[in-house]
């Protein structure tokens, strides 16, 4: 049986992972953590015993071997690093960590011996995407994305984004990106090595991704959407075990499948 413990437990992908974490057979949720809860009030509320429940990160003191991260940008960095210290190895969906902090959390993690997994999307769809997406730029190097959010996200570009433009990046190398002058500020969209990314937030929707690909005369788009998001939980159950053995901090679900 694997402990886990799942940071951001009230939020929306909080709540479906202690869902499935209470459904599966090889798991056992030992401890939740969400800053601004009222502990007492929610442990009276006809939760296992055995499950601690923190609103503090210096407060917890838990035997979970697996932390599961669905928090936020600015809270990320710090949640992984105390999990690490402290011997639980993490499995993270948190998007908006910076290069140098994953670096600094991979090192850590190998000096600990205490290995886990970062996953900018735990979805099958957006997986594949990213994996076709970077053999296509091998072809079709003109290439930008385009990604559309719920309007309740605080980070842009998406990981997912994010993740995407560094793996097409990694094949094509450097290549010009078209000149065009912006009468309207931003609307080129950002920049990750010359590919554009567009990223639209609006009510209604959950996690979507397009990457258009131009060549002479044609087009190529490659679409995924996340329309539950229950649907990243069969990507987390795969991670939570492989993490658990873990001595390395590994980035991307496709590394592990
Ligand atoms: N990798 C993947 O496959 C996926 C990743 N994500 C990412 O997961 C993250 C969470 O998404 P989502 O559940 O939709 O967001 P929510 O806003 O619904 O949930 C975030 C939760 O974290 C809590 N929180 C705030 N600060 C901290 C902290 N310091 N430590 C622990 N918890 C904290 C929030 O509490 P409060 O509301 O009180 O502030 C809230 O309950 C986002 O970064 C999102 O991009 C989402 C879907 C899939
Ligand atoms: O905030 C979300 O919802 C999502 N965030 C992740 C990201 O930033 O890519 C994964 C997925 O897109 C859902």
């Amino acid at each position: 049986m694997i402990k886990v413990l799942v940071a951001g437990f009230m939020g929306s992908m909080g709540q479906k992972t202690v869902q499935m974490v209470n459904e599966s057979d090889n798991f056992e949720l030992v401890g939740g953590y969400n800053p601004g809860i009222d502990v007492a009030h929610l442990q009276g509320m006809g939760l296992n015993d055995n499950v601690k429940l923190f609103s503090n990160l210096a407060d917890i003191k838990t035997d979970a071997d697996v932390w599961i991260d669905f928090t936020v940008p600015s809270a990320v960095f710090s949640n992984v690093k105390f999990a690490i210290e402290h011997g639980i190895h993490p499995v993270v969906g948190t998007s908006g960590m910076k290069e140098d902090q994953i670096k600094q959390l991979q090192q850590l993690a190998e000096e600990k011996g205490v290995g886990g997994i970062i996953a900018p999307n735990f979805g099958l769809s957006a997986v594949l995407l990213m994996k076709f997406a970077k053999e296509a730029a091998k072809y079709m190097p003109d290439v930008e994305i385009i990604e559309m959010h719920h309007d309740d996200k605080l980070d842009a570009p998406s990981g997912t984004a994010l993740s995407t433009a560094q793996m097409i990046s990694e094949v094509r190398g450097d290549h010009p990106t078209p000149k065009s002058e912006e009468t309207l500020k931003g609307v080129r969209g950002g920049d990750y090595h010359g590919i554009k990314i567009h990223s639209v937030r609006l009510p209604g929707y959950v996690a979507h991704e397009q990457v258009l690909f131009g060549g002479k005369g044609e087009a190529l788009t490659i679409r995924q959407d996340s329309f539950d998001r229950g649907s990243f939980m069969n990507g987390v159950k795969l991670a939570v075990p492989t993490a658990a053995k873990a001595t390395k901090l590994i980035v991307g679900l496709e590394n592990i499948l």
